[in-house]
């Protein structure tokens, strides 16, 4: 039995069994709402799993098996409904879209209560529309953006200046980073527009202190943040974002007193005015109905951070794209060069005036938000009321996340859609305005981006400025092929390579797992080769081995240095970990629990020796299958895996204390079941506490709690086992030596093995035995059985080899099996090809952990049994 070994035992932070499924499904076929179909989530973390770092990519690839929308769950409350088809939003927008007009307000936009006076986050009512009233007539208007084309010119000179110096000061060939600079330019045409002042002026303090409190915000707002995933962590604000956002915040609105101050006193002086949105808001007065009369300073602050907020970053990295998708492209920069060259003239300047005479730019643009909107969910709405929407129930307060990104690459919608084409929009009538729903890179319907004229100006604007005045290649060792397309999120998706990737700061690798983590695992194989390395959280480093070269090296030359355990927090209850041999320490006390395994319970003739009580347990599996097959349905199936987990269990029970511990009519024996499927349950669900080890303290999930419960029910039930035994060896009573007696009956050197064994020790080496056993053999017949009913051919040929060596009068024996190769090679095969990883999560003695998983079929739990046929 030395292969049940081999299928190491229960949980890592990763390990997600089938327990998890059932009782997410479960819960799901409670609820009364027809709501859109979706991953089945896990329980208390939802599908928080399987966001990954770039959720709109992973959310496109979910479209393929659930259609058009999708709902998913993140953490115990956050309902998210995402749209993925441009039919889809174009139904949103047109029909609903009052009802989806509210927006989510994250926790750090609590700070200084900034989501109260914003208007991207405002809840659909008078403010908002007063503010978007605002916003388009005084500001976004065609005549006040043409009136200030002075201060864009002057703000894009500043920028084709940075880079000619910093081009002219880098060695050749090592490239210069055109995003930071692009954003620095954007982010001075807002501050020139809307405060008259250079803000990005590196040599004003208070400008440059504005611009990284502005940074951070912008950081803090970008961060995924567990407190919006579990709002009951809020008050602890575990990653300090919401303390930070508050001071940078803080900052910002202190820097803003000081410009409201300034322009105070210019005004009483009668300097004469620029007339800037400033001046606007500060003038503005209202009729006092559905607007107010004035505006009040805090709202004016928030007002002006918002527009920086919305347009900033937004604008650069929408340049970036585009500029990174023609240097990818060379065909299509010679286009666009020669057609800027030819409508501008070489010894001119690029004016905005000249955008409306250069289709094919407008094209390159166009392609370049289709591929990468720079808000690939748009900015997340909420739902206002219940709403029938395609047929399903959207419930009041969902978030509803539109997928631009996967809009924009649908080919329902788009010829070759992975293309970059711009000739595709030539002779064309689309455009971004939230007209057509294939493109939406501003959103669509009343709440679509209220300062589109304004960067969608700028961004051509700059683009063509960028490429009239400069001759653009690659840097050295990068090729158009080699070019990292990759995207991270933050407030917009950039590109990863030149703005760090804020996600891993908390989160590490997290969101990459999914719930089936070998098989993500196995798909970055192919993009990181044999051996792959992951942090959870904040301090939990993960390195995977995936090849059987790499697996042999490990085994065969690094096995001590990796042979520790990692310890999951549930594992700490009742000391558990202490006298377990799966978790425990590699050491002196870990090989003598090894060798006493080995010698007195795994040995050949042990083995042999016990055939008649694996005999009964498996005669008693055989005759539960039967009365189940008799009294379903027809062609309904039973669920096998349930019956083979019990004579499992009772083989174990059997051999280890001679008790038949599956036996239901036993109360002390269903106690032991049931607290011990509880520890199985406990010890399979991933622990925010293993991933953030600071949490354990609160224990978040109830799992330790419920562990201690089940675990302290089990021993003493085996402290009960334990008297009865010293009670019946005391009364001399016959019996065969089963494991108990031979844990009982130890007596070591006291030199590198105990002298005795303690109490705790037996329970916890006995609860072990049945935790390592009973589920890891169960799902491997069950595998092993499906991958038959997969496969016809192998099944007539296994039956025809099993028939031709027992016969079919003869029950099948243990003795048989050495005759039947074929049947060998089954089993072989099915945990080969249906599983990935069985191995149990390894540490090496300093740091490092080696995660694997058991893998239980999913279906086992949900109700689709296997199927039954008797045997004639
Ligand atoms: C290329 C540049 C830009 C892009 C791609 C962009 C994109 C977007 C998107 C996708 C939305 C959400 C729409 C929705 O929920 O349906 C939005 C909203 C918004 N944008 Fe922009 N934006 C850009 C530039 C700007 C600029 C320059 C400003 C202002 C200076 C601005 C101000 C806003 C505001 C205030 C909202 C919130 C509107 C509301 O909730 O009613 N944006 N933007």
């Amino acid at each position: 039995m030395e292969w049940e070994w081999s299928y190491l035992f229960f949980s890592s932070i990763i390990l997600l069994p089938a327990f998890i499924l059932f009782f997410s499904q479960k819960k799901s076929i409670k609820c009364s709402y027809n709501l859109p179909p979706g991953p089945p989530g896990l329980p208390f973390f939802g599908n928080m799993f399987e966001l990954g770092t770039e959720p709109y990519k992973r959310m496109s690839v979910l479209k393929q098996k659930y259609g058009p929308v999708l709902w998913l769950k993140l953490g115990t409350s956050t309902k998210i409904m995402v749209v993925q088809t441009a039919q889809a939003a174009e139904e949103l927008f047109k029909n609903h879209d009052i009802s989806f007009a509210d927006r989510s307000i994250l926790d750090v936009n609590q700070a200084h209560s900034y989501y109260q006076g914003s208007l991207s986050l405002a809840p659909y009512g008078s403010f908002w529309r007063f503010q978007r009233r605002i916003c388009t007539v005084e500001m976004f208007v065609h005549k006040r953006i043409s009136e200030t084309v002075p201060v864009r010119r002057r703000c894009v000179d500043n920028m084709l200046k940075w880079i000619e110096k910093e081009a002219n000061s880098t060695e050749k060939g090592s490239g210069i980073e055109v995003t930071r600079l692009v954003f620095l330019a954007s982010f001075n045409m807002l501050g020139n527009l809307v405060l008259s002042k250079d803000l990005a002026d590196p040599e004003s303090e208070e400008a440059s202190e504005f611009f990284n409190a502005m940074k951070g915000i912008m950081k803090w707002s970008g961060i995924a943040n567990v407190s919006d995933i579990f709002r009951f962590l809020r008050k602890f604000d575990l990653q300090k974002l919401r303390k930070k956002m508050t001071q940078d915040m803080g900052k910002a609105i202190e820097i803003m007193s000081m410009f409201l101050k300034e322009r105070e006193e210019e005004q009483k002086k009668g300097v004469e005015k620029g007339n800037d949105f400033l001046d606007v808001l500060l003038e503005f007065e209202g009729t006092g109905k559905d607007e107010p009369t004035k505006l009040s300073v805090q709202e004016i602050k928030i007002f002006v951070l918002e527009m920086f907020l919305a347009g900033s970053e937004t604008t650069s990295s929408s340049v970036e794209w585009a500029l990174t998708e023609l240097l990818r492209h060379p065909q299509a920069m010679a286009e666009v060069k020669t057609e800027i060259s030819k409508v501008v003239g070489p010894n001119s300047k690029f004016e905005e005036s000249d955008i409306e005479n250069l289709p094919y730019m407008q094209a390159v643009i166009k392609e370049s938000l289709r591929l990468h909107p720079p808000l690939p969910f748009l900015i997340p709405r909420e739902t206002i009321q219940d709403t029938k929407f395609m047929g399903y129930d959207v419930p009041k307060g969902t978030q509803v996340l539109v997928n631009a990104w996967a809009i924009g690459r649908d080919p329902e919608c788009w010829d070759d859609p992975m293309s970059f084409k711009p000739e595709r929009f030539l002779d064309s009538k689309i455009d971004v305005k939230g007209q057509h729903y294939g493109l939406i890179p501003f959103g669509a319907g009343r709440r679509m981006c209220v300062g589109l004229p304004l960067g969608y100006r700028m961004m051509q604007f700059a683009l063509g400025s960028l490429l009239h005045q400069f001759d653009w290649e690659l840097p050295d060792g990068v090729t158009p092929k080699s070019i990292n397309m990759d995207e991270s999120m933050g407030v917009t998706a950039r590109k990863r390579d030149s703005l760090k990737d804020h996600l891993d700061y908390h989160f590490g690798n997290m969101f990459e797992l999914g719930t089936e983590p070998y098989k993500r695992m196995a798909a970055l194989k192919q993009k990181y080769g044999p051996v792959l390395w992951l942090k959870l959280g904040t301090s939990t480093n993960i390195m995977v081995v995936q090849t059987a070269q790499a697996a042999a090296e490990l085994f065969k030359n690094h096995d001590t240095s990796f042979a520790d355990r990692f310890i999951p927090d549930v594992n700490k209850t009742h000391n558990y970990y202490q006298g377990s041999l799966a978790i425990g320490r590699y050491g002196s006390f870990w090989r003598f629990q090894r060798r006493i395994c080995t010698v007195e319970m795994f040995v050949h003739k042990k083995i042999s020796d016990t055939v008649p009580v694996r005999r009964k347990c498996v005669d008693n599996m055989v005759k539960w299958i039967e009365k189940a097959a008799n009294s379903a349905k027809k062609g309904s199936g039973i669920e096998v895996t349930r019956f083979v987990f019990l004579a499992s269990f009772n083989m174990l029970g059997n051999l280890i204390l001679s008790k038949d511990l599956a036996d239901l009519e036993s109360e002390e024996a269903s106690d032991f079941f049931n607290a011990m499927k509880g520890i199985m349950e406990w010890s399979g669900i991933a622990n925010v506490s293993d991933i953030f080890p600071f949490l354990r303290k609160f224990d978040l999930q109830n799992l330790r709690k419920k562990m201690a419960r089940d675990m302290g029910k089990a021993i003493e039930i085996m402290s009960m086992f334990l008297k009865e035994r010293e009670e019946e060896r005391k009364k001399g009573a016959e019996k065969g030596k089963d494991f108990l007696d031979v844990l009982l009956e130890f007596e070591g050197t006291g030199k590198d093995e105990p002298a005795k064994l303690s109490e705790h020790e037996i329970k916890v080496l006995i609860v072990e035995m049945f935790l390592a056993g009973s589920e890891t053999t169960s799902s491997s017949v069950e595998w092993a059985l499906t991958e038959l009913l997969r496969h016809p051919q192998a099944m007539a040929e296994v039956k025809t080899e099993i028939s031709k060596v027992i016969g079919l009068n003869k029950k099948f024996e243990e003795s048989d099996i050495e005759n039947l190769p074929y049947m060998q090679s089954v089993i072989k095969e099915s945990p080969f090809t249906s599983s990935s990883a069985f191995l149990d999560p390894k540490r090496d003695n300093s740091r490092h952990q080696v995660h694997g998983v058991r893998h239980t079929k999913r279906n086992s739990s949900s109700g689709e049994h296997l199927g039954y046929w008797k045997r004639s």
